[in-house]
């Protein structure tokens, strides 16, 4: 997902939240010795369940910031206590800078119809209304009159591709069609944010991959702020700018698809990401080595937001290093042994000339290898160890 449109500049700054479940809940937070029980310690000694755990992030303008885990992870609940949908028991929570804890309900409500549209993954549409009328129903409780809010309605429902259908009713409509609706309705109130709760779990592999296109594309359209709730790793890795990792409440790792595929943070996150084809996540950036004196004049030129995948086609088609080049200026070169490397999870971090002995010499894996070299990215996570090589030489 392109990062085009991100900035540094945080929507919501959310700061040690938690939500606990259960009688007296706010003991837990306050109670360090309480707050470090496993789940089923601290069900057992008190009764209640920390759905979300000490939880700090920001999610930067522009981005798709991405909440995954497993089922029960604490996700929904995270998501929900932006905008107080489910209240936090401690922390804090700020959009643009306003405390989202402070608000009155006026001030909530206005937060959660204007500024962060959710899309829920049942559709909640109005059965008896017409597509058009579903959609410009946000639109009607603002108090916006007949004509604007059937124009506005009428753009959005072209923009996710409903043009034509604007007179059905839901019950005519396929469940991916719905799904479209949902999501022009968030659409049309223009939010600063859009939540999405898991909101394609529910449609068949094709539809979905359909409506993740659609949100792609939007986003790189019109760069709106998205948080995205889902427990698929492959819808998380395509759409997502950032990712949380959930887990127990926690979020265990925090990061670019690329970070947390080429650096998992601990044995969790490299056990989650184990089977994702690394060539399509990682870039010529993570898999380049310095230029050796003379390279950088020829082969062919790559951006550094290349995946490793289309590095190995241009490697392969010329048959010598590829250059990765930004603004006219090289930035390292990739050759076959660095994005064999970057495939078989054990790229090494040996400069320029050094580099082929030490792959060749340990017939393709380096036994002690490291991440290799890469700009420095916010709230990177470096692991200790690689992860192990998800194939043998053999297999790649
Ligand atoms: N109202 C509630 N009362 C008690 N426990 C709750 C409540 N809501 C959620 N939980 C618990 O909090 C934990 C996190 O739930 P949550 O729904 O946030 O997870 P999730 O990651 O969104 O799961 P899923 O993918 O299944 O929707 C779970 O253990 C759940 O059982």
């Amino acid at each position: 997902m392109s990062t085009a449109t991100a900035t540094q500049t945080p929507v919501f700054s959310v700061s040690g939240l938690w939500k606990v479940f259960g009688p007296k809940p706010e003991r837990i937070p306050a109670d360090p010795e309480l707050g470090a029980l496993d789940p089923a310690d601290l069900r057992a000694r008190t009764g209640c369940t920390a759905a979300v755990r000490d939880v700090s992030f920001d999610v930067r303008k522009g981005e798709v910031f991405v909440v995954m885990g497993l089922s029960g992870s604490g996700k929904s609940t995270l998501v929900r206590c932006l905008t107080r949908l489910i209240e936090p028991t401690a922390g804090t929570i700020a959009i643009d800078g306003e405390d989202v804890r402070a608000m009155d309900k006026a001030r909530l409500r206005e937060l959660r119809r204007h500024r962060a549209a959710m899309v829920f993954q049942h559709f909640g549409l109005l059965p008896h209304r017409s597509v058009i009328d579903n959609v410009a129903y946000g639109l009607e409780i603002q108090g916006i009159g007949k004509a604007e809010r059937r124009e506005r309605a009428a753009e959005v429902v072209d923009k996710v591709g409903l043009a034509g259908m604007e007179h059905r009713r839901p019950a005519q409509l396929s469940g991916g069609q719905r799904q479209r609706v949902g999501l022009a309705r968030a659409l049309a109130v223009d939010p600063e944010v859009l939540l999405f709760d898991e909101p394609f779990s529910a449609l068949d592999p094709l539809i979905r991959r359909d409506m993740q296109d659609e949100v792609a594309r939007l986003h790189r359209e019109e760069g709106r702020t998205m948080v995205f709730i889902t427990h698929d790793l492959t819808e998380a890795l395509k759409l997502g700018d950032r990712i949380a990792l959930m887990r127990d409440g926690k979020v265990v790792q925090l990061g670019t698809p690329e970070e947390i595929v080429g650096s998992p943070a601990d044995d969790y996150v490299r056990e989650f990401v184990r089977d994702v084809p690394r060539e399509q996540v990682m870039t010529a950036r993570t898999a380049m080595r310095p230029a050796a004196p003379g390279e950088a004049a020829e082969g062919p030129a790559i951006a550094p937001e290349a995946t490793v995948s289309e590095a190995i086609e241009a490697v392969a088609r010329s048959g010598e290093p590829a250059r990765v080049m930004a603004e006219g200026k090289c930035l390292g070169v990739v050759d076959h042994e660095r994005l064999l490397g970057v495939v078989a999870g054990v790229a090494a971090d040996t400069p320029a000339a050094d580099t082929t002995d030490a792959v060749v010499a340990a017939g393709g894996r380096t036994a002690e290898a490291t991440p290799v070299p890469q700009p420095a990215a916010p709230g990177k996570h470096r692991q200790a160890t690689p992860p192990a090589p998800r194939t043998s030489p053999e297999d790649v």
